[in-house]
């Protein structure tokens, strides 16, 4: 039998073809994205509306300046715009309640794979793979657990006050946002891991993981738009990945400290019964894993949520702090008020004063909520995913897979909700209704079944550090900051541009 010979076309004209097409493709696309798209209707800039590389642009190009630029976007365009293809940005202050509320299901974006823990708990999109791993972990979190753990907190404390007071002999200003962040730092992998990194004892507060990490999340940007480039970091050796992108090193060093200690840990279980109190370890290996019908726990899933705590658990409280104490400092009258109110509540500054006594405090913590509000908790607008059967935000009805967001920061700077944004106003938590006026406003934790894994701990140990700095020593800001300091890199967390606050320092009794 005689069969038909299909004609068939030499590789490089297939190639040819290829070439020739792709700026029809291009073209198409982009006439089909701003014509025909469901969103086509909702004002934004043209070259968001046709790629997402508009985004980019701000994130890598402009070194983390989305955020800012996004105020701009709703000054020109209202209250909702699109700033991409399939991306929406809201900043009617209801869009929060829609997107992150306790009733929202929007999953998580798959951008928060850029991050490197995927595995961790923060890292799941799944909406229901997340709510069982919360549930696992939460219990490590819990208020309870927290006030149990307090004198581990304190002890970090302590130390913090016993080497800023060491500055007084030196006579030199210290670095507090060093010492902010590297007390955290100290809190969340003894909390955590029972193994503390010990930020605090290096030289000036320089701990290399403190001073790595801006370094490090500049690479998250080039991940979450080019995401194969996290895929082939993730496969890279340790010494060709560090020469490729010095970057990666801050990386590395925690993976490898948090890795040897999973090694121990796996190989023998048992030794987490000789620790002095439970851990990350004791909810994912022993206990609450099981009962929530997790699959068993594999040393990358423990490196993910590892890493991812102390991230998660160590810059955001650091930058609290650096934030309550930068305009605490700049106002004299507001320092007295708050020294005044510890000196009457705690005048025996050698007698133990916990949490709870702190939490009764009115001034400190309307201190630490308007640094809380000014802090952000993190600065980029978090990204959800409307589910199949479409989504409502803010009254705007959303086809599926529409990406949704309302930044931290369009929120804690709305005018109507907190006038005169921009001023540090302790006061305005103190009015007799500011609780149910202001309270739910306050979003430095998110909100909903994705909010802050780690608020009471956050809690707990913004009102040891800021209480006892406060009631212990005086500090005098060394007149060298300015307010041009508080611009931001928005890196998901603010990195701050500026120079770090440093301030001279005198005990007091
Ligand atoms: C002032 C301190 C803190 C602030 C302002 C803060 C803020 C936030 C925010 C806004 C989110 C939501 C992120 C998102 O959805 O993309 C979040 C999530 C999370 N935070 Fe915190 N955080 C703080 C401290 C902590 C601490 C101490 C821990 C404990 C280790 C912690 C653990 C977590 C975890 C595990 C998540 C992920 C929750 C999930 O995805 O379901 N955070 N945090």
């Amino acid at each position: 039998m005689i069969t038909p010979s299909v004609p068939t076309m030499a590789p490089s004209t297939v190639a040819w073809l290829a070439f020739a097409a792709l700026p029809l493709f291009i073209v198409g696309r982009a006439v089909y994205r701003f014509y025909f798209h469901p969103l086509s209707s909702i004002p934004g800039p043209k070259s968001a509306a046709v790629s997402s590389l508009y985004r980019a642009y701000y994130d890598i190009i402009r070194d983390g300046e989305w955020v800012l630029h996004l105020e701009s976007l709703h000054a020109k365009y209202g209250t909702v715009v699109r700033v991409g293809p399939n991306e929406l940005h809201f900043s009617d202050p209801r869009a929060y309640g829609d997107i992150y509320g306790s009733g929202s299901t929007f999953t998580k974006h798959p951008m928060y794979k850029c991050f490197g823990s995927g595995l961790s708990v923060f890292g799941q999109t799944d909406f229901h793979v997340a709510a069982k791993r919360r549930q696992a972990l939460g219990p490590l979190f819990s208020r309870r657990a927290t006030l149990k753990l307090q004198k581990e907190i304190q002890k970090h404390v302590d130390k913090l006050i016993v080497r800023l007071g060491s500055y007084e002999s030196l006579a030199k200003p210290a670095d507090l946002h060093l010492a902010f962040r590297s007390v955290a730092l100290d809190i969340i992998t003894s909390y955590c891991f029972s193994k503390c990194f010990n930020a605090l004892d290096a030289p000036d507060f320089s701990h290399h993981v403190a001073i790595t990490m801006d370094a490090t999340l500049h690479l998250a940007w080039v991940f979450k738009h080019f995401m194969f480039l996290r895929g082939l970091v993730d496969r890279t050796p340790e010494w060709l990945g560090t020469r490729l992108m010095p970057g990666t090193k801050g990386y590395f060093d925690q993976a490898n400290q948090l890795g040897g200690q999973i090694d121990e840990i796996l190989d023998d279980p048992s030794i987490l019964q000789k620790g002095d109190h439970e851990t990350m370890y004791h909810y994912m290996i022993t206990k609450s894993n099981v009962k929530a019908g997790l699959p068993p726990v594999s040393r990358e899933w423990l490196l993910h949520e590892g890493l991812n705590l102390r991230f998660a658990g160590s810059e955001t409280a650091g930058n609290t702090c650096t934030i309550a104490a930068f305009y605490v400092l700049r106002d004299e009258r507001l320092k007295q008020t708050l020294m005044k109110e510890l000196d009457d509540a705690w005048p025996d500054a050698d007698a133990p004063m916990g949490y709870e006594d702190f939490e009764r405090l009115p001034y400190l913590t309307a201190v630490i909520k308007e640094a809380l509000r000014l802090s952000y908790g993190t600065v980029t607008p978090m990204p959800r995913v409307v589910g199949p059967s479409g989504g409502v935000v803010a009254g705007l009805a959303l086809p599926p897979g529409t990406v949704v967001a309302m930044g931290n920061t369009i929120m804690h700077t709305n005018p109507e909700i907190f006038p005169d944004p921009y001023r540090f106003a302790p006061e305005r938590w103190l009015a007799p209704d500011a609780a149910a006026r202001l309270d739910k406003y306050l979003v430095a934790f998110s909100k909903g079944p994705r909010q802050c894994l780690g608020t009471n701990l956050a809690w707990c140990e913004l009102y040891l550090i800021l209480g006892n700095l406060f009631r212990k020593l005086d500090l005098t800001e060394d007149g060298t900051s300015s307010m041009d300091d508080l611009h931001f890199r928005e890196y998901f967390i603010p990195l701050y541009r500026g120079h770090h606050l440093h301030a001279y320092v005198k005990k007091r009794d």
